[in-house]
């Protein structure tokens, strides 16, 4: 069972208020900075395996990790321009996990659980 408040929670359906500008620029802009860090420090690994700064194995491994996440967030990003379904959380064992899923189901009953209608905190 999901808590419900007194009054709707702030959504960015409300195309003058600043949830709307948020989904449609700002986290947009915060995703592109992450994934140009993350190019950035593949850059900079890749000269540091170059220069035998660190175990090759290791340095690989962060690549690998770092691209890994470029993906899903380049998806994030994707799915969230075209105001596509907020994703479950997979069940990483933390409560915390089943309890955002059972949230995001409780918005889908109500079609709240797109980009641009889901209450801005919940997809914050
Ligand atoms: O664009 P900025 O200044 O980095 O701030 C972005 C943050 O501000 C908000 O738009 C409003 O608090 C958040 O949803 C978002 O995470």
């Amino acid at each position: 069972m999901t808590a419900r408040l007194p009054y709707p929670p702030y959504d960015p359906t409300d195309k003058s208020g600043f949830s709307y500008e948020t989904v449609l620029r700002r986290w947009p802009t915060i995703i592109t900075s992450v994934i140009d860090e993350l190019h950035q420090q593949c850059h900079n690994i890749s000269v540091d395996i170059k220069n035998g700064a660190g175990p090759k194995d290791v340095l690989d491994a962060k690549i690998k990790e770092a691209l890994a996440i470029v993906n899903e967030i380049s998806k994030l990003k994707y799915e969230m321009a075209r105001d596509r379904t907020l994703s479950p959380i997979p069940n990483d064992g933390e409560p915390a996990s089943d309890i955002y899923n059972m949230e995001l189901e409780a918005l889908a009953l109500e079609e709240k659980n797109t980009w641009f209608t889901a209450p801005w905190l919940f997809a914050e």
